[in-house]
């Protein structure tokens, strides 16, 4: 298979693409298994995410294009380091407020906040399938995060991978995301996230996995 293989930020996967391309060109085609992989490093959050894939998939065609990243946890019983694969993933942000209320895009009948993963190809390991959010504004606040908790109740948030899907999806690629958990969704305190092990424990995976999807 063609796949592309997207991330917001180059730290995200380097442990990948020092082992398959150590003099990395983003122009590359890289042999893993039976795969050729094309890296795309987008920029953190959605517009960004959106823009790159825009313009590469109108240009080229790929079998599978995979999101991979770090992402928040909403929930205590997902360990910090545990990969999970976002099956839905959900514009939250995308409506209109209505004094205490929120009226989103959808109900809107302005358009769809909802996209979900390929229903054609499958991936090997039994990941946890989970439910995202995508936001503009990491959540940090006690309120925002039990009002997002009242209204959708997701089990992670990322800031690209609604987009990620959408654009997969207005270019008929089929999609995929794979995300492994640095942090839980609380009260903003950095010290509690654990880059090095998401960032480690995800290119573990993407290393031992990606050739045999
Ligand atoms: O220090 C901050 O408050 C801060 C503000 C914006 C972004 C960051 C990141 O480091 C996010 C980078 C990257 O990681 C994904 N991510 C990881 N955890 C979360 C989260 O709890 N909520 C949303 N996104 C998260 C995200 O997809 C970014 O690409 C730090």
């Amino acid at each position: 298979m063609k796949i592309l293989l997207v991330a917001a930020t180059y730290q995200e996967i380097e442990p990948f693409i020092k082992k398959y391309a150590p003099k990395f060109n983003a122009d590359e085609l890289l042999k893993v298994g039976k795969h050729d992989i094309k890296i795309m490093i987008t920029g953190v959050g959605m517009v960004a995410t959106a823009y790159a894939l825009g313009k590469t998939l109108a240009q080229e065609n790929f079998d599978l294009a995979l999101n991979v990243g770090i992402a928040g946890s909403f929930y205590r019983n997902i360990k910090l380091g545990q990969l999970v694969e976002v099956r839905e993933d959900i514009l939250s942000e995308l409506g209109a407020e209505d004094d205490e209320e929120f009226i989103s895009l959808e109900q809107l009948e302005m358009g769809e906040v909802e996209f979900r993963a390929s229903e054609k190809i499958f991936l090997k390991d039994n990941l946890r399938k989970v439910t995202a959010i995508t936001v503009n504004t990491v959540h940090g606040n006690e309120d925002s995060i039990e009002e997002i908790r009242d209204r959708i109740n997701p089990t992670i948030e990322t800031m690209e991978g609604a987009a990620f899907f959408y654009a997969c999806e207005e270019a008929q690629v089929e999609a995929l995301q794979i995300r492994c958990i640095s942090n839980y969704v609380e009260k903003r305190n950095r010290e509690n996230w654990n880059l090095v092990l998401a960032v480690n424990n995800l290119n573990e995976w993407l290393i031992n996995n990606l050739k045999n999807i």
